[in-house]
């Protein structure tokens, strides 16, 4: 089953009650931080109380995410809280170099033998936050099997490259674009970055149309009510699910005859266009729009 990450929540790891009822807002994924929404005094509370309640809480019907602080200062403690507490992924922030994720690799690795956890288990993200990140967002996408994708951090890549964020999203094009492509050369997901202003519901909607028109698998959140504004937009919608059954059908009845190329509503259909067919409709089954023995 297509694993769906159109919504990935950003829930501060300090706030014991966001903890407790993070998974009840209907994100594909949360996001537990330890990083930059965690005060510097906060950080030791914050990785117990993620732990408490990774053990806790049960968060079976979301993927675990835990960003956690750069090994230069308690990433390292918090790689090893997280895998003792069964974390599905873990997220470094600002990634420069493959480097960064081999070093982060070795530490999951190390911990998953410490405490008898099948090597490989916990996988990992990687968030691209600055020029630097960018420029080697191909070495980085590929630099370990247990990477699940890589995301941008505007609000860090936008003053890193000495501009802000402004509403066409124009200053990410380049950004964005080299993420895409270099997540997707390496068949890993691509997640987008946060829109700060929770309040503006329009211009949230533009911008999710925008990255989902790039190619982007979802996007990151910071608020449950952006969620349902993702996953409307994202939902492929009953048309477009009906279009690609007809392809599929029509494919199918034409290989049985032996044909090739064929045409449904005048149009050619074709390798690519079956493969995008099979996509829409793997995304209606995992968003249960339709059931797995449809198609
Ligand atoms: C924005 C706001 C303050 C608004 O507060 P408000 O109070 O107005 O929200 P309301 O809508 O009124 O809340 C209604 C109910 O939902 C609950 N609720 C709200 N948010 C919830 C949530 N996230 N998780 C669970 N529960 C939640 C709330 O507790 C209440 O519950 P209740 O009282 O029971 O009704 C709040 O959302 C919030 O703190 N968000 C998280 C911010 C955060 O994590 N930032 C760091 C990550 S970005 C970053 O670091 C940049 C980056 O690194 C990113 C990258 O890398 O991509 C880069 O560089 O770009
Ligand atoms: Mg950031």
């Amino acid at each position: 089953m297509e694993q769906l990450r159109r919504t990935m929540m950003f829930v501060p790891g300090a706030n014991a009650a966001m903890l407790r009822d993070a998974p009840l807002y209907g994100a594909d994924a949360i996001m537990f931080d330890l990083e930059d929404a965690v005060s510097l005094k906060e950080k030791d509370t914050a990785r117990v109380l993620v732990y408490q309640a990774l053990k806790t809480f049960d968060y079976t019907a979301v993927e675990t995410v835990v960003r956690i602080n750069g090994l230069d200062t308690v990433g390292h403690e918090d790689i090893e809280a997280m895998v003792i507490a069964g974390v599905n992924v873990i997220r470094l922030p600002k990634t420069e170099t493959a480097q960064d994720i081999i070093a982060v690799e070795a530490i999951i690795g190390e911990m998953e033998v410490k405490y008898g956890i099948p090597l490989g288990t916990v996988k990992m993200m990687a968030a691209i936050e600055s020029a630097e990140g960018v420029l080697n967002a191909r070495e980085i996408a590929k630099a370990s099997d247990r990477l699940i994708g890589i995301a941008l951090g505007a609000e860090d890549y936008v003053t890193n490259m000495k501009t802000r964020r402004f509403p066409d999203g124009q200053e990410l094009f380049f950004a964005r674009s080299t993420i895409l492509h270099a997540a997707r050369a390496a068949g890993i997901a691509a997640v987008d970055t946060v829109y700060a202003d929770v309040e503006n519901t329009a211009g949230f909607q533009a911008e999710v149309r925008l990255i989902k028109q790039l190619g982007f698998d979802g996007k990151s959140v910071i608020n449950p009510r952006q969620i349902p504004l993702v996953n409307q937009i994202y939902e492929p919608t009953a048309k477009e699910i009906q279009q690609a059954k007809e392809v599929i059908w029509a494919i199918q009845e034409a290989e049985a005859k032996g044909a090739g190329v064929i045409a449904v509503d005048g149009k050619m259909v074709d390798k690519p266009i079956v493969e995008r067919a099979e996509r829409v409709i793997a995304l209606a089954k995992a968003a249960k729009l339709i059931s797995e023995e449809d198609v």
